[in-house]
């Protein structure tokens, strides 16, 4: 029997919370958590490396198990969970999308920052030649005017992407810029749109419910908020004000819950929280996977973690320049010995 969803939630756990764990996730805690996601209907379950297919490096962080081992290991325990795979081009290729199609990834989400959407033509191209269901996934969505995230949606969707996503990597739209942004997509775009953010203003929940409203239908949460910074929607506190509001997700309450509180709690290295680190990603527009690696460059040179990210956020810094984090560190040191000499 065919479950009655009028919003579709992607659970990022496994591969946004992989930011969260440096990347260490194992087989074993992969399977418990895929396999009580898919017991209680969720339908879409994204693995992957933090920063995508093959971001396993010395630049990203290096994971502990190979993804495509943690993507054939979920899959052998779901039963109607879609396994999903994100896929940012320049750090995977067509061959990894390809690799993960034929272990059984159902759904391709492929990256961009939200100003160059055309990047993602020939992955967009191939996840839909292999089958998948193909996403286009406009990061930073906040650092763009709505005209030009209008055109770059334009753009994915005429590469043949079924849906596309704002994605609000530094959790730093406002609702009303939310709102304004689906309802631009809702209004140029014939394919469906969705909304994945970020909870480093406190603002997750509020802005997801503001997409819902402008007509979004596909919604990613991560579970105990395990994401990058503050974490993502929560799903199961989405899932049950989704319920309040009549809005079916086809999820299971009590197990969504018990899995977060059981499984994926016990997983997390700290309870997630807004700390001043990650309220500063939201203030200052920087990318939430940045969090971790502006910290330790700071214990490294011995500065505040917090000057690192607000020169990072006036300098624009985009997904894939994680090296400027230390470059940002050194810069300072040198600027404050100048000062005290
Ligand atoms: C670096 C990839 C990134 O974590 C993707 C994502 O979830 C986001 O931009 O928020
Ligand atoms: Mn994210």
């Amino acid at each position: 029997m065919t479950m009655k969803r009028d919003v579709f939630i992607t659970e990022v756990a496994l591969r946004d919370g992989s930011h969260v764990v440096s990347h260490q996730f194992t087989v074993d805690q992969v399977v418990q958590v895929a396999k009580a996601l898919d017991e209680a209907g969720v339908p879409y379950i994204e693995i992957s490396h933090g920063d995508g297919l093959a971001g396993s490096s010395l630049q990203y962080g290096f994971s502990h198990t190979n993804e495509l081992e943690l993507i054939e290991a979920a899959i052998s325990v779901c039963n109607q969970a879609k396994i999903s795979v994100l896929l940012l081009p320049g750090i995977g290729t067509m061959n990894d999308l390809k690799e993960a199609a034929n272990l059984g990834a159902k759904m391709a989400r492929i990256a961009t920052h939200v100003t160059e959407a055309d990047v993602s033509a020939q992955h967009i191209g191939l996840a839909k030649k292999l089958g998948m269901e193909t996403v286009g996934f406009l990061m930073m969505a906040h650092s763009a005017p709505v005209e030009k995230l209008v055109e770059q949606a334009k753009l994915m969707e005429s590469y043949g992407a079924d849906v596309v996503y704002v994605v609000d990597s530094a959790g730093a739209l406002l609702p009303h810029e939310v709102r304004e942004r689906i309802s631009a997509l809702k209004n140029a775009l014939q394919i469906e749109v969705g909304f994945h953010g970020h909870n480093n203003l406190s603002l997750a929940m509020a802005n997801t419910l503001v997409a819902i409203e402008e007509g979004a239908t596909r919604i990613d949460g991560s579970v105990r908020c395990m994401g990058a910074g503050a974490g993502n929607t929560q799903t199961e506190v989405l899932v049950a004000v989704l319920d309040r509001l009549g809005i079916q997700t086809g999820i299971d309450l009590y197990k969504i819950m018990d899995l977060a509180e059981e499984i994926v709690a016990p997983i997390l290295p700290a309870p997630q929280e807004i700390t001043r680190d990650s309220l500063i990603l939201g203030y200052a527009g920087v990318y939430s996977s940045f969090l971790l690696h502006s910290q330790k460059a700071a214990k490294k040179f011995g500065i505040d973690s917090r000057d690192i990210l607000i020169e990072l956020g006036k300098r624009k810094v985009v997904g894939g320049q994680e090296d400027m984090i230390v470059d940002v560190a050194k810069e300072l040191v040198k600027k404050a010995a100048t000062v005290n000499n």
